[in-house]
């Protein structure tokens, strides 16, 4: 009993302790945010798994100016010059709570690479995403808009969860381009088992929430359910698999894909420099995540905004519907240049960027200047697209869809927009590398989609409003019921 009494006085000793130097000895104990948050990590933790996070942050930015202090150790920022004193230096790395590797993983990814491994993966992917090789990939990639387009076709007029057609589509497309195989989801109109695991969000935030406390990571292979463990297995195992055959596949093939340029560069330089297969295998798991829920959430951010903004419906089936006369125009060429389409786009990654949650990187050694302040090594600073993009110092009206601000020139105050505050890609040396891949996926399939139908929110518009959704690093979204309609 005594010692159960003493054990109780030195945590509390040791918590009184730990609050005093977080509120007024911390090195960020000059900067502003609310008590609790200031003192503890958990009030940011539990935001996180509420599903809450980017929201509460937003409100905080609001309260306190462009930054905050959301956990002891760590800093929201929205000043703009953020995006390039952090982003553009590649010793900001993840701090280790983010990115971490699953258990019984050993081989790194993009993600969780340190920057020597980091820059060798890049080396090897950046073939297979430059500009001129992702526009080879646009015959794969338009048969598989053109089964969506006639799977709405066959079933219109009719209403469709297109959260569901588009996850199908954007997967089947991935698949085919990272691992030689489509899902064979809009075939089947039926989502993959795998994915829903890939997808699992909320228990990634779990597992990271976690690893901020040590004891309790370290009890992790023991109070993880098992059947989540053999879930995660098997995932691994159907990617170890799937990339086997296909790299098998590699001297028969005379269609290329990502992992033919990957495969390509590991033949052309030195073996230090070569992808090991557990290598190719984790990262090519994460091409199939980042390119494709990604994708799902703009072109369902796209109809959401336009189908409830009926002059901006307007405007772009005009721009589309008026620049072609068949859908063979339809290319990634000829729709690039559609104005009204681009601004569209902005708007939608402003309003509903797929990662809208704190980026959150390490000051690395030696410390660091961040929006003209410097910071101590190990600081955590993060830049949160939601924040930043819904931020009334970057952009007038922020909450209102108007794709007109992205205007050039545009002149009227009521569209000010600060293009220094929108990298919705990030940048720097882990800035998206799909980038292009988006952009052109993006454009064709709205431009074929306005062209071959007409959209119709639910009577009296949908039921719920974008930024209800919960956020566990990207978006829950939730069903987009949609009424689908040829054009006569
Ligand atoms: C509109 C769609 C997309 C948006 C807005 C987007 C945005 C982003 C952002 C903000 C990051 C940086 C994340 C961070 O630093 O924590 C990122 C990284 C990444 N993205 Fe994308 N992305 C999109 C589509 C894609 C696609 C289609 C692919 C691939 C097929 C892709 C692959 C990646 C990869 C591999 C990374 C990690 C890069 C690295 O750390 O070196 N993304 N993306």
């Amino acid at each position: 009993m005594e010692l159960i009494s003493i054990l109780a006085g030195c945590f509390g000793l040791y918590l009184v302790t730990k609050v005093l130097y977080n509120l007024h000895f911390h090195p960020l104990a000059r900067f502003r945010g609310p008590l609790l948050w200031r003192a503890f990590q958990f009030p940011s933790l539990a935001a996180m798994l509420g599903g809450k996070m980017p929201y509460k942050v937003k409100m905080l930015h609001d309260q306190y100016g462009s930054i905050v202090r959301i956990a002891p150790n760590e800093l929201s920022i929205i000043d703009d010059r953020a995006w390039k004193d952090i982003f553009q230096n590649r010793d900001f790395l993840r701090p280790p709570q983010y990115g971490a590797r699953p258990p019984g993983v050993h081989a790194h990814n993009l993600i969780s690479a340190p920057a020597d491994v980091h820059a060798r993966f890049r080396k090897a992917f950046a073939p297979a995403f430059a500009e001129q090789n992702v526009a080879s990939y646009e015959p794969l990639i338009r048969g598989y808009f053109n089964i969506l387009v006639s799977k709405l076709a066959q079933k219109a007029p009719s209403t469709f969860d297109m959260v569901a057609w588009f996850n199908y589509t954007t997967f089947d497309i991935i698949g085919d381009l990272c691992w030689g195989e489509s899902f064979n989801c809009l075939e089947s109109g039926k989502g993959h088992a795998f994915i829903s695991v890939l997808l699992h969000f909320k228990a990634a935030s779990i597992a990271t929430a976690i690893k901020y406390y040590p004891a309790l990571d370290a009890l992790m292979p023991y109070i993880t359910p098992k059947s989540a463990l053999t879930m995660l297995q098997n995932v691994f195992e159907t990617g170890h698999q799937q990339i086997q055959r296909r790299v098998q596949e590699q001297a028969n093939r005379n269609k290329v894909d990502i992992l033919g340029h990957v495969l390509h560069y590991n033949k052309v330089t030195p073996p230090s420099m070569n992808l090991t297969q557990g290598e190719i295998e984790f990262n090519g798991l994460t091409m199939i995540i980042a390119g494709s829920e990604t994708l799902t959430t703009v072109l369902c951010g796209a109809l959401y905004h336009i189908v409830s903004n009926p002059s901006s419906y307007q405007t772009l089936a005009t721009e589309i519907r008026s620049a072609f006369q068949t859908e063979d125009q339809i290319t990634a060429a000829s729709v690039k240049p559609l104005p009204y389409l681009d601004v569209v786009i902005n708007e939608v990654l402003r309003l509903c960027p797929p990662i809208p949650d704190n980026m959150r990187r390490a000051v690395p050694k030696g410390g660091a200047t961040v929006a003209g302040h410097h910071f101590p090594e190990g600081t955590v600073v993060g830049v949160s697209c939601w924040s930043m993009f819904q931020s009334s110092s970057h952009f007038s009206n922020p909450e209102k869809f108007s794709p007109e601000r992205w205007i050039p020139n545009i002149k009227d105050q009521e569209q000010r927009h600060n293009i220094q505050s929108f990298f919705p890609f990030s940048l720097g040396p882990h800035g998206c590398i799909g980038k292009s891949l988006a952009l052109l996926e993006v454009r064709l399939l709205l431009a074929l989609l306005f062209f071959h139908f007409d959209f119709e929110s639910p009577p009296g518009g949908f039921a719920w409003k974008w930024n209800e959704q919960n956020i566990y690093w990207t978006w829950e979204k939730r069903p987009l019921p949609i009424t689908i309609k040829k054009r006569g």
